[in-house]
């Protein structure tokens, strides 16, 4: 029996689509003794439901400058709607599962980012429980984590998601991190023709920044990618998760959608 161990990253431009043959997949992988752990975003939710409070979402570089009052709204769908939906659409599949925000049991413990001045209460990981996650894991759940820091006086934080998934995966020391999103990897437009590239190295993502052809929401992801790939961790996958089967067939033969390498 295989306990190959990896650390997926759920986005919320992905998660509401998830059909169940998603969950059924995680289910079956973790019959057969893999053991995933889950880290999700939520940030279109987030935006929704601020907008419907009539707060402004801004963005500093990708993450959202967050006030106390957006802290409140941050924790309340990540930790309360999005991570509670998906430890229940888990179970619906027959999957165990245990939901936690990153403050719980000191999961994800953060500082200040340094340009805390301009995006407010968004922290920096500096440490993960990772006794608390591996002690889940050997009661035979699979771990669903919120991106919520909390810091030695208690203050809790905002973290990216992708970011946050990238240091779950190097401090737990898994071999794979796989990031599911809305698109199918990579893409690059070449000659009007758009592809997804199969591989890219750290200097191609470099390029591909500076270039503008990767923007948005990608750079958090091949960010905390390149961080982690520093470490420990082997294989990072960007792959979509309306794939058929995309779990187990990134974990079992590794060839779909986007890997990135050192090079
Ligand atoms: N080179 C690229 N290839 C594919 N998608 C890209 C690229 N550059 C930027 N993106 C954007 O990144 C988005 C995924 O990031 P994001 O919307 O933050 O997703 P998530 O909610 O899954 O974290 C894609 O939908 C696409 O708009
Ligand atoms: C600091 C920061 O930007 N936090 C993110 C956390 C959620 C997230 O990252 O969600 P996605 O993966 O769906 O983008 C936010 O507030 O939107």
């Amino acid at each position: 029996m295989s306990t190959h161990r990896f650390v997926m990253k759920c986005g919320g431009s992905t998660l509401a689509a998830l059909p169940d043959a998603f969950f059924e997949d995680l289910r079956q992988l973790q019959e057969q003794g893999t053991q995933p752990v889950i880290v999700h975003g939520g940030g279109p939710a987030i935006n929704e439901t601020l907008g419907k409070l009539g707060i402004e979402s801004r963005f500093h570089n990708g993450l959202r400058v967050t006030d106390e009052a957006t802290l409140v709204v941050v924790e309340m769908v990540l930790a309360g709607g999005m991570n509670k939906q998906i430890v229940r659409r888990l179970q619906q599949n027959g999957a165990r599962s245990i939901g936690l925000s990153g403050t719980d049991g000191g999961l994800i413990r953060v500082k200040p980012v340094a340009d805390a001045d301009v995006v407010g209460l968004v922290g920096e990981i500096i440490g993960i429980n990772t006794e608390l996650i591996e002690g889940i894991i050997n009661l035979g759940y699979l771990p669903v984590i919120a991106p919520i820091g909390i810091d030695g006086a208690g203050q809790r934080y905002n973290i990216n998601a992708d970011t946050a998934a990238g240091a779950v995966a190097s401090h737990l020391g898994v071999d794979t991190m796989i990031v599911v999103t809305d698109v199918p990897g990579i893409m690059r437009t070449v000659n009007g023709e758009k592809s997804v590239l199969s591989q890219v190295t750290f200097a191609d993502i470099e390029q591909m920044i500076e270039s503008g052809e990767i923007y948005g929401g990608m750079i958090p992801k091949v960010r905390a990618a390149m961080s982690c790939l520093h470490g420990n961790v082997k294989d990072v996958l960007i792959v979509d998760g309306a794939m058929p089967r995309v779990l187990s067939r990134a974990v079992k033969d590794g060839n779909i959608g986007t890997r990135i390498v050192r090079g």
